[in-house]
């Protein structure tokens, strides 16, 4: 396997069924990715390109291999074949699908967000975050401490503060009660112009998914399919895999829900 970094301007191998990319705008592809520990295939064959500030949307039964897609373009693990091209120099902000601090290790969310690099954003701009993700009152508290939540909110401005170009969500929304989802997917749909991203949003929130994304790739060991919404829904890979879950038409409402400031949940 091999991550290569190649001029924007430089084309790789195209992918199938993308509607959304264009070749002069592409972030990130992966050509031909398969991931396999011993005989065992955890991804086949994948290929997706990502474009500068696009938002695509991940689905997938447990199992599908959604979380070791997320470690091969973080560069934690490497794939058995095929190759993953950064065609800018990549800045990743991650939110994990999990993040648990070992009870004897005090740590502070000060001391957290501290290690992000203070000279990618103004101290205007890193004020920004912790005002709308309502993190002033919680910098001396420990982590351990905090609830799912507020977690979640600490990793989302971890990430932010490092203004990555491409931020990756796994199950950010995992804990979290209803109203704090709906903030928090009003509060990434509407990132400011000095936070704007890419974002890849690993999620099993198939409502969410199939009503705020523009572009969805439904996983399986290997990509069944992907494209807008209203595309997916009509897909036989589609209904097969989550047809009995969703029988909505797609309708893309991203403004449609009250908006919540942090403190108020
Ligand atoms: N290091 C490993 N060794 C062996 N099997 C693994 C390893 N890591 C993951 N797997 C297996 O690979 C498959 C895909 O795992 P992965 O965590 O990527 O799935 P996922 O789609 O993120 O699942 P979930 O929705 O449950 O979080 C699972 O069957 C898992 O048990």
């Amino acid at each position: 396997m091999s991550l290569s970094t190649s001029p924007s301007n430089q084309s790789t191998t195209a992918i199938v069924n993308s509607s959304t990319t264009n070749e002069a705008g592409k972030l990130l592809s992966l050509n031909d990715v398969s991931y396999h520990i011993g005989h065992q295939r955890l991804l086949s064959h994948i290929d997706i390109d990502i474009a500068i500030n696009e938002t695509v949307s991940i689905i997938g039964p447990n199992g599908a291999g959604k979380s070791t897609l997320v470690k091969l373009i973080l560069g934690l693990i490497e794939s058995t074949k095929g190759s993953i091209t950064a065609h800018q120099q990549l800045q990743f902000g991650y939110v994990p699908q999990r993040f648990a601090v070992p009870p004897i290790l005090p740590l502070r969310v000060c001391d957290l967000l501290g290690q992000a690099d203070k000279r990618r954003l103004t101290a205007e701009q890193r004020q920004f975050i912790f005002d709308n993700l309502s993190l002033t009152h919680l910098l001396s508290r420990q982590m351990l401490q905090l609830s799912g939540g507020e977690t979640q909110r600490v990793l989302l401005a971890r990430a932010l503060l490092d203004k990555p170009n491409l931020l990756i969500l796994d199950e950010p929304m995992q804990g979290l009660d209803p109203d704090t989802e709906v903030w928090l997917y009003q509060f990434i749909d509407e990132l400011p112009e000095f936070l704007r991203c890419a974002m890849l949003v690993v999620s099993h929130d198939l409502h969410w998914v199939m009503k705020g994304s523009r572009r969805v790739i439904c996983l399986n060991k290997h990509i069944c399919c992907e494209g807008q919404p209203s595309e997916l829904a009509m897909s036989s890979e589609f209904q097969k895999l989550f047809g009995h879950h969703y029988e909505q038409p797609y309708v893309h409402q991203p403004h449609a829900c009250e908006h919540h400031a942090p403190s108020e949940l």
